[in-house]
């Protein structure tokens, strides 16, 4: 689906990330752990297309299209940033409108507990709600890769499962999900575990 090759990325000369290579299939689950400041935001961050790497490669493979990932449309790619990153000027359902290209998804905001709320803007629901309305927005147009960084990280218990079940269920469908996480919960039920560790401080 998609393979990384060599890919790192340092801020200021300080290494954030370290060469990486990852390959991301259809169906499967893989969770992305390692200490804080690892890298795994990072790496997220470059295979999502939100973030430009230093060197290595980033190849998309079919059904991805043949395009760099900060072109690729939600259809392709569902993204769940850390930051959330909903528009804060439309209301929740307006933002899964947007990413699906037409009205719909009133049932994926159900099954996340957020239909009451559809209507209302991010801004007014609480930062938990936010973050399952991203993940709502990420597979709303059913994406061939979906990528999730900590998206269970402002989820009770139960409220994680649900987000789990939903990002399980998109790999059953067929869906490459990468999901970047410290939750023994989501690492228990992942298919593959890929940990990173913390680069080395460049000296001086
Ligand atoms: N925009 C930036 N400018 C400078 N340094 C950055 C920037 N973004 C990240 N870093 C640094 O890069 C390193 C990796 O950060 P990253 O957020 O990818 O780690 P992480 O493993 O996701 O951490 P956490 O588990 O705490 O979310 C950290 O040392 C961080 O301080």
């Amino acid at each position: 689906m998609l393979s990384l090759r060599g890919v790192r990325k340092s801020y200021g000369g300080t290494p954030a990330l370290r060469p990486v290579d990852l390959d991301l299939v259809a169906g499967e689950l893989v969770v992305l752990t390692g200490p804080s400041g690892s890298g795994k935001s990072t790496l997220l961050m470059i295979a999502g297309g939100w973030e430009t790497p230093d060197g290595g490669e980033i190849v998309p493979r079919p059904p991805l299209p043949e395009v760099p990932v900060d072109r690729m449309s939600w259809r392709d790619l569902g993204f769940v940033p850390q930051s959330i990153s909903l528009f804060e000027e439309l209301t929740l359902a307006d933002n899964l409108a947007l990413a699906r290209g037409g009205p719909g998804g009133a049932e994926l905001l159900e099954a996340l507990e957020l239909g009451h709320l559809a209507a209302r803007r991010p801004g007014e629901v609480s930062r938990g709600e936010q973050q399952r309305a991203a993940v709502a927005r990420a597979l709303v147009a059913a994406p061939s890769l979906v990528i999730a960084d900590e998206p269970t990280s402002h989820q009770d218990h139960r409220r994680a499962r649900l987000v789990l079940d939903l990002l399980r269920a998109a790999a059953v469908r067929g869906a490459a999900v990468l999901i970047a996480s410290h939750d023994a919960a989501v690492v228990s039920r992942a298919d593959r575990e890929i940990r990173l560790d913390a680069p080395a401080v460049a000296p001086g």
